[in-house]
């Protein structure tokens, strides 16, 4: 069976053109520039790269860009004073703060202090919850970006059987709330599974979102399902380089799978023009206009 990549790049390059040509719109209609809004506490080198690249792509997008770049050493009260003043400005529609944060720093107390309005990653209780009652809600940037992958390609998926390896809720339970919407048949993967590949082979759709280089071997994989890799993970080369793999065996997929993301180049576009598309709705719905 001939395996065929899933062009991320491409579909969020077109997504990112969509929304750039609404915030032309909104401009010129109602005066409003979406503001997003991205605070990174410390210097985790990763973290820079994925803060250059949404702040360029919000510019490109016609967004206002506000960067908050904090020491490592910045104590929790000082990270919520900087929310708190986010909360309160009427420019800013979205506000991100870059995880992991510094151990001194309670990743939840951060969230619960964003407004839900404005969590533009879908990360607040009130906007998982209102994703799990099936209510209008902020949805995190890469399930999102996953979900339009497997639409665009695949149609309806409904009835479909997913399997989503992970459980954290920036990805595996989000992405599996959403597969349920879609009316899919949803097993939730993780650590304690028994007979992880079993579970696997069972999937029409293979979420993995586990941030193990590769764990997800070829024969793991049902002939022609579509294999949507959320792993972002950098191993060393052989020059001493880096280079990034999924958390799937992409060389051992090719010939089994139907469709696949590949790593770098599949969901990781999509996470950032899905963050740009949230921070679009968040403006409008500020505004009454959505
Ligand atoms: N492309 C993108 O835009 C993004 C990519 N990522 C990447 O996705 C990956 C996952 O991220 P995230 O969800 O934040 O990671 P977490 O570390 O929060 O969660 C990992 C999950 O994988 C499970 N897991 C770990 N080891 C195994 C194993 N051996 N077998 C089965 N399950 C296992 C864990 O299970 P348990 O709960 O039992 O511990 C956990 O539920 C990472 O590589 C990350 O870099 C993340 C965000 C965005
Ligand atoms: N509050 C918060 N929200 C997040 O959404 C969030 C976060 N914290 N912390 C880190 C993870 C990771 N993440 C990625 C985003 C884009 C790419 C991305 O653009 N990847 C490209 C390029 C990668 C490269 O070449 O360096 C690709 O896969 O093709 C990857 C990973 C968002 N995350």
């Amino acid at each position: 069976m001939e395996t065929k990549p899933i062009d991320g790049k491409a579909f969020a390059a077109g997504l990112r053109a969509r929304i750039a040509e609404e915030v032309a719109g909104l401009k010129a209609s109602a005066g409003l520039t979406p503001g997003l809004a991205v605070v990174l506490v410390g210097e985790d080198p990763a973290s820079q790269v994925y803060v250059r690249n949404k702040a360029a792509q919000t510019a490109e997008a016609g967004m206002a860009s506000f960067e908050y770049k904090l020491a490592a050493d910045t104590p929790e009260a000082d990270v919520l004073a900087l929310v708190a003043k986010l909360n309160a400005d009427p420019a800013v529609h979205g506000i991100l703060v870059q995880l992991p944060l510094p151990a001194q720093i309670d990743a939840n107390k951060v969230i619960a202090a964003i407004d839900p309005a404005k969590d533009v990653d879908g990360f607040h209780v009130v906007n998982a919850g209102r994703l799990a009652v099936g209510l209008d809600a902020l949805v995190p940037c890469t399930p999102l970006g996953c979900i339009m992958l497997l639409k665009h390609h695949l149609g309806s998926l409904s009835g479909l059987k997913a399997v989503v390896v992970g459980r954290s809720n920036i990805v595996g339970k989000p992405a599996a709330q959403l597969l349920l919407k879609e009316d899919c048949t949803v097993t939730i993967a993780h650590s304690r599974t028994r007979d992880l590949p079993a579970e696997c082979r069972t999937a029409d759709i293979l979420v993995a979102a586990v941030g193990r280089p590769e764990m997800v071997r070829g024969d793991w994989i049902k002939p022609g399902a579509t294999v949507i890799d959320v792993g972002i993970n950098r191993v060393p080369k052989d020059d001493g380089k880096t280079r990034l793999v999924g958390d799937v065996a992409y060389a051992e997929a090719q010939g089994i799978a139907g469709l696949i993301t590949p790593v770098p180049g599949g969901v990781g576009p999509m996470t950032i023009a899905c963050l740009l598309q949230n921070t679009l709705t968040a403006a409008k719905r500020q505004k009454g206009l959505a």
